[in-house]
């Protein structure tokens, strides 16, 4: 005889982003609304550390008593399990509450790692995001996914996380490296690829005047982020649409590893992934072509040391992609601008002249 018992668990989570400059009232009626003032674990990345100690700590202790601030070193390397590690005993050691707030304050790496730390300590504490590179504003501070590399694989151990908050305060932009700025908006150009070509006109304008915080930033990181926040509301745990958001990135994230994590930036990864992801869309008979992207490839070239090019180990590298299924890689492709698709892929012989065409588009 057996009992079946049925486990009902809703896990709703509503959170604000809020995107403007100079975030620091409304950061703190948050946390006055939230959490006990005693403490706060800040995970700052250590380059915005270096530029913005003052403002960070200010602004914290104006509501907390005690702030214990952990850096991590600048770059992909640093999204690592021995990092996590590190930063797990330090905050253990030092004494966390359920309801201490852990503030991630940095890029892609700063929020993937001190998500991934917030969601393991205590089995979870609260988590927020202060974004500080373009990137991080259009895409990794929202939605959850949190994790670290593998030797193995880009992103293959973490965990989803959503945090309580996200503040998006552009004056962290005034110090953003031109580079950064680069890397950044290939996240963007993805939302143009795969939800709303008009991006691809206005980022085009956009590049023309220097790189620097402005109202017509703020919109298109607005846009960016509704984009985004849009099909997380719709797939959060990625089941089906969520995974368009990897446009790009089955590609990106083998050139990523072949590379040698730290050596090819993400988002110049994902810019290289995207022209391959649009070749092979076209090569299938879609009318989709990477002059949309042409605008935006000599800022790339300028800025891309090197692109791996042993398309043998670019190939095995794509079989690590976490959407494989049934030992088959998943490609998001497009059918037409702004109309993605998963295409399966058993045989990656076919993506060797997707890879020759992507990889003499950077020489
Ligand atoms: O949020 C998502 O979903 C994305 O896929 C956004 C990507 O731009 C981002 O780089 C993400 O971290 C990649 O996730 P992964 O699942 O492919 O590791």
């Amino acid at each position: 005889m057996s009992h079946n018992i049925q486990v009902d668990i809703s896990y709703e989570q509503d959170y604000q982003i809020r995107v403007g400059q100079g975030l620091q009232k409304e950061f703190l009626s948050f946390c006055a609304d939230r959490y006990t003032p005693d403490k706060i674990v800040v995970v700052i990345d250590e380059k915005v550390q270096r530029l913005h100690e003052r403002k960070v700590q200010v602004l914290c202790e104006e509501y907390f008593q005690d702030v214990l601030t952990l850096t991590v070193p600048e770059g992909e390397a640093s999204k690592s399990m021995e990092q996590w590690k590190r930063l797990v005993d330090q905050i253990l050691e030092y004494g966390v509450e359920r309801n201490t707030p852990l503030l991630a304050v940095g890029g892609g790496v700063t929020g993937d790692l001190a998500g991934y730390v917030a969601s393991s300590v205590l089995r979870g504490i609260p988590l927020l995001h202060m974004p500080t590179t373009l990137l991080a504003m259009v895409d990794s501070s929202i939605g959850g996914k949190t994790g670290v590399n593998h030797s193995t694989g880009k992103n293959l151990v973490g965990a989803f996380n959503q945090p309580e908050a996200v503040f998006m305060d552009l004056d962290f932009l005034q110090t953003l490296e031109q580079t950064e700025w680069i890397t950044g908006m290939a996240e963007i150009l993805k939302y143009g690829a795969i939800r709303d070509p008009d991006i691809f006109g206005k980022l085009a304008e956009l590049v023309k005047q220097p790189l620097e915080p402005s109202e017509e930033w703020q919109q298109v990181i607005s846009q960016s982020a509704q984009i985004k926040t849009d099909i997380v509301q719709e797939d959060t745990l990625e089941a089906g649409k969520r995974a368009y958001l990897n446009f790009g990135h089955t590609f990106g994230h083998a050139l990523e590893k072949v590379a040698g994590y730290g050596s090819l930036a993400h988002g110049e990864a994902v810019f290289a992934g995207m022209i391959a992801a649009t070749y092979y869309s076209k090569q299938l008979g879609a009318p989709v072509d990477d002059i949309q992207f042409e605008a935006f490839l000599p800022l790339y070239k300028r800025q891309i040391q090197a692109l791996p090019t042993n398309i043998q180990a670019l190939n095995t590298a794509m079989r690590t992609d976490k959407k494989v299924k049934n030992n088959t890689v998943q490609l998001v492709l497009l059918k037409e601008w702004a109309s993605p698709y998963i295409q399966p892929c058993n045989d990656l012989s076919k993506l060797e002249k997707v890879w020759q065409y992507t990889l003499s588009q950077f020489t």
